[in-house]
């Protein structure tokens, strides 16, 4: 099958969200963690391609470096279209790196305009008169607000992506939305004739996606979040560029203890842990503590529970406890500690037979994936929206990875992902 969409995830919960949202359409997806080594197998049959980056919080000139080389890999594999995924919340530094990517995207493929479409309304995210809302609230007066390392003070979104780029940003709002793609397609040419090369686009609901996708699918680059490319497949399949096959791949079954790490101070994440502690053995990580001894008691700790119990170690905090961490040991410090403990405990716990494994937190998420091993992850069931079961290898082992973005799912989650794992 044709290679119809190359994209690239900058965290590694989002590119299975993004993977998730594609694979909806039964087209098959793949998602290979980092830019992979060799090229792209004649053999390979997916109608998309997604390659997980962790440089959401890099340095500038190390995130473009990276995509750089990922749209350089799916260029070669085949593909002509392209999609930058970020954050629903447009979870960015001041500096970056959703704008200085997207404009090296944009110069590589040569694009002339592209649109920013973080909207999730099945998630609650929503972007009016180019602001983003989390539910009813302002993205600037959400939890979003303390997140460890990308606070979000500000909820315009073209106030935060106009200082990350060179060219003008503009606004398609929900009015012009709201008329269909053709009047779309006519406000981004107006726009274009402006010399306006980012036009940030409102979307309060999934008819508004649907209008979007269908008066941009054919740039060269779209940026957003999962949400807006999961209306693309469904286009590619109307203009007859993809069929879908005959049937889908089977799933492994996959045996082993169950594990839930988590590295996430979102206050979802916060409810979901709290909620789980209550149910089963789990270990708190104090930031602190690990700076100054290691993870030999977690490690300890992990060692002296039942091996087929399921188990919850976390570093979860509120934000309080958090601005403390940071305060001792720096913003960068505190949640890199966090994440080689976690990394570490991941791979005692896989050593000591653990085979099921979620793990709540982007940045989290990236550290553990790749601390296993992992290279490629085949999508399963998802859990919740944008929250998919993954199947892959680690040590030749077969492993399932849930990798959980922040603020997705319910109280319940993490029972949840293990009860649809056993009935999936
Ligand atoms: N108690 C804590 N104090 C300070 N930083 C923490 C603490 N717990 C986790 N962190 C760090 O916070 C960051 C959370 O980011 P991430 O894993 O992407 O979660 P989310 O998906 O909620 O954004 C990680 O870098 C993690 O190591
Ligand atoms: O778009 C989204 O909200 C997610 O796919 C995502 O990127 C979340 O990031 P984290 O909350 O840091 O996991």
């Amino acid at each position: 099958m044709t290679l119809l969409l190359g994209c690239i995830a900058d965290d590694f919960t989002g590119a299975t969200d993004l993977a998730a949202l594609l694979a909806r359409s039964g087209l098959p997806v793949s998602l290979r963690i980092g830019v992979p080594r060799e090229k792209r197998a004649r053999s390979e049959t997916s109608a998309f391609e997604v390659i997980a980056l962790k440089c959401r919080t890099s340095p500038v000139e190390t995130a473009v470096e990276q995509t750089g080389q990922a749209l350089e890999w799916l260029r070669q594999a085949g593909a002509s279209r392209f999609f930058w995924k970020y954050c629903s919340t447009f979870d960015s530094t001041a500096e970056g790196n959703i704008g200085p990517v997207a404009e090296m995207l944009m110069a590589k493929t040569g694009a002339a305009q592209t649109i920013y479409c973080p909207a999730f309304p099945e998630n609650g995210r929503s972007v009016f008169m180019g602001h983003l809302f989390v539910g009813e609230q302002l993205l600037s007066e959400s939890p979003m607000k303390d997140h460890p390392l990308t606070p979000m003070r500000d909820s315009s979104l073209v106030r935060l992506l106009a200082p990350q780029v060179i060219g003008a940003v503009g606004l398609a709002n929900r009015n012009i939305v709201s008329k269909g793609p053709t009047a779309l397609r006519a406000k981004l040419a107006e726009l274009s004739d402006d010399a306006i090369r980012h036009v940030i686009v409102d979307a309060v609901c999934d008819d508004d996606l649907g209008t979007i996708a269908a008066a941009s699918f054919d740039m060269p680059l779209l940026t957003g979040g999962s949400a807006i490319a999961g209306q693309l497949p469904r286009l590619y399949l109307e203009q007859g560029l993809a069929t879908l096959p005959r049937q889908r791949q089977a799933l492994p079954k996959v045996a082993g203890s169950p594990i839930v790490l988590s590295g996430s101070c979102s206050a979802m994440t916060r409810r979901q842990v709290a909620s789980y502690a209550g149910q089963v053995a789990s270990l708190r990580l104090d930031p602190v503590a690990l700076a100054e001894g290691g993870t030999a008691a977690a490690c300890e700790w992990l060692r002296r529970q039942p091996a087929d119990a399921p188990k919850l170690i976390y570093a979860t905090a509120e934000p309080e406890e958090v601005r403390r961490a940071q305060e001792r040991l720096g913003r960068e410090r505190a949640g890199q500690v966090v994440e080689e403990a976690l990394s570490e405990i991941a791979r005692e716990a896989f050593h000591h037979g653990a085979r099921r494994f979620v793990v709540a937190g982007g940045e989290t998420s990236g550290a553990i994936t790749q601390a296993l091993g992992v290279t490629h992850l085949t999508i399963g069931p998802e859990i919740a929206p944008g929250v998919p079961w993954t199947f892959t290898t680690a040590g030749g082992e077969a492993i399932a990875l849930a990798l959980k973005s922040g603020n997705f799912g319910d109280e319940t989650f993490f029972t949840d992902a293990f009860h649809r794992l056993e009935t999936a």
